[in-house]
């Protein structure tokens, strides 16, 4: 690479940020903002439905971006994977697939797809290396979105292989942070718990009801962290190999539970609620790889959950 193909040398590249209303995106535009840069190109969902593949290829003929980071999916916890697992493989494979292709065909520089840590095997070894991939059964309650996702990177790898193009897979853990989906069913573990114990506290309840067993092991991270590591891996990492991106911290399910208690403030108990799924028993990720390019995490769990507590309260609308 010339010195001035690195992606923090020219803070005025048009980057675009796809999804950039979501949890993952809206951390992305402020960390690129508060890095420098001054052209990110933007399209609400609204503006641009990315499953509609001649919209998306109008849209990167005539904007021409320079960068693209792809954090445009169909997301949700266990009981949306469940519940519609034909609008998470086919809305993602159609978005992935139309941003990749139209990237490549359009001369982005380059690209970063994110995945997921349910790409791994159910039972795959742990700390789960980037080499378990496709060695064994997926986790049932979400293999429609791992299939898509495992599809996003071997997508990334033959465009590399077959077009020399720069694309580059990230697999982020469970994340966490401002602009997360707090909806009562259909969004992740903590999300749901601050809205459950702060609907509970507000209203003077004596339980709340926690899905499944409380024994499954899930490792957060904070969004801004992995902000921070998207762009680290823009700037560094160009390679066919997807790289995880975890805090290489786990909680139970109760300890989480027991600690979203703590921060939202509710004084009564936790129930479980046994009939819901406790889906994949544990997916901690080996992150070593990330760790020995040189980045590392930086907001604890804790830490994290007061903040996102904190703009729950400022921002939900109560
Ligand atoms: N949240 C998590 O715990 C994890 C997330 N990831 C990955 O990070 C990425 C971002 O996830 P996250 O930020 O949590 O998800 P969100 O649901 O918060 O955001 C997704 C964004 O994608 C947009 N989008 C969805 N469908 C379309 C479409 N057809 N056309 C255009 N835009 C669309 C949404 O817009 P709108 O809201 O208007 O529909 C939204 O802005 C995903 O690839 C996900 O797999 C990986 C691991 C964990
Ligand atoms: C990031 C990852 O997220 C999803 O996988 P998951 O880790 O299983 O996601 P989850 O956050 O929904 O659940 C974590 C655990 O928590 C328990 N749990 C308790 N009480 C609630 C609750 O109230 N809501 C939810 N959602 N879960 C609850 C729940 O029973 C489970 O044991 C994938 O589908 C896929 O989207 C993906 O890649």
């Amino acid at each position: 690479m010339a010195a001035n193909d690195y992606f923090f040398s020219n803070k005025s590249a048009k980057v675009f940020v796809a999804g950039h209303r979501g949890l993952v995106g809206s951390a992305i535009v402020r960390k690129l903002l508060s890095l420098g840069f001054t052209n990110l190109l933007l399209r609400s969902h609204a503006e641009l439905d990315l499953t509609r593949q001649s919209d998306v290829e109008s849209f990167f003929a005539a904007e021409k971006p320079q960068y693209v980071i792809l954090a445009a999916a169909k997301v949700g916890g266990i009981h949306a994977n469940n519940t519609y697992p034909a609008d998470f493989i086919a809305v993602n494979l159609q978005i992935q697939t139309n941003v990749i292709d139209s990237s490549y065909r359009h001369g982005v520089k380059k690209i970063i797809f994110l995945g997921s840590s349910c790409i791994y095997p159910k039972f795959a070894p742990q700390p789960i290396p980037e080499n378990a991939l496709l060695s064994g059964p997926l986790e049932p309650t979400n293999e429609w979105y791992a299939i898509a996702k495992i599809s996003g990177i071997k997508m990334c790898q033959a465009y590399r292989i077959q077009h020399k193009f720069d694309a580059i897979s990230a697999m982020p853990t469970n994340l966490y942070g401002p602009n997360d989906n707090f909806h009562p069913e259909n969004s992740h573990v903590l999300p749901a718990l601050i809205r459950r114990f702060h609907e509970a506290k507000v209203q003077g309840a004596k339980q709340v009801v926690v899905w499944g067993t409380g024994s499954p092991l899930r490792e957060f991270l904070h969004v801004d962290d992995l902000a921070d590591a998207v762009m680290f891996l823009m700037e560094k990492y160009s390679g066919l190999e997807h790289v995880n991106v975890g805090s290489g911290k786990e909680v139970t399910i109760k300890e989480l539970a027991e600690l979203v208690k703590e921060v939202v403030g509710f004084q009564g108990e936790l129930v479980w609620d046994s009939s819901k799924p406790d889906g994949t028993p544990r997916k901690l990720m080996d992150s070593s790889k990330l760790a020995n390019l040189g980045w590392s995490p930086n907001v604890s769990l804790k830490d994290g959950l007061v903040d996102t507590y904190k703009w729950y309260l400022e921002n939900s609308k109560q």
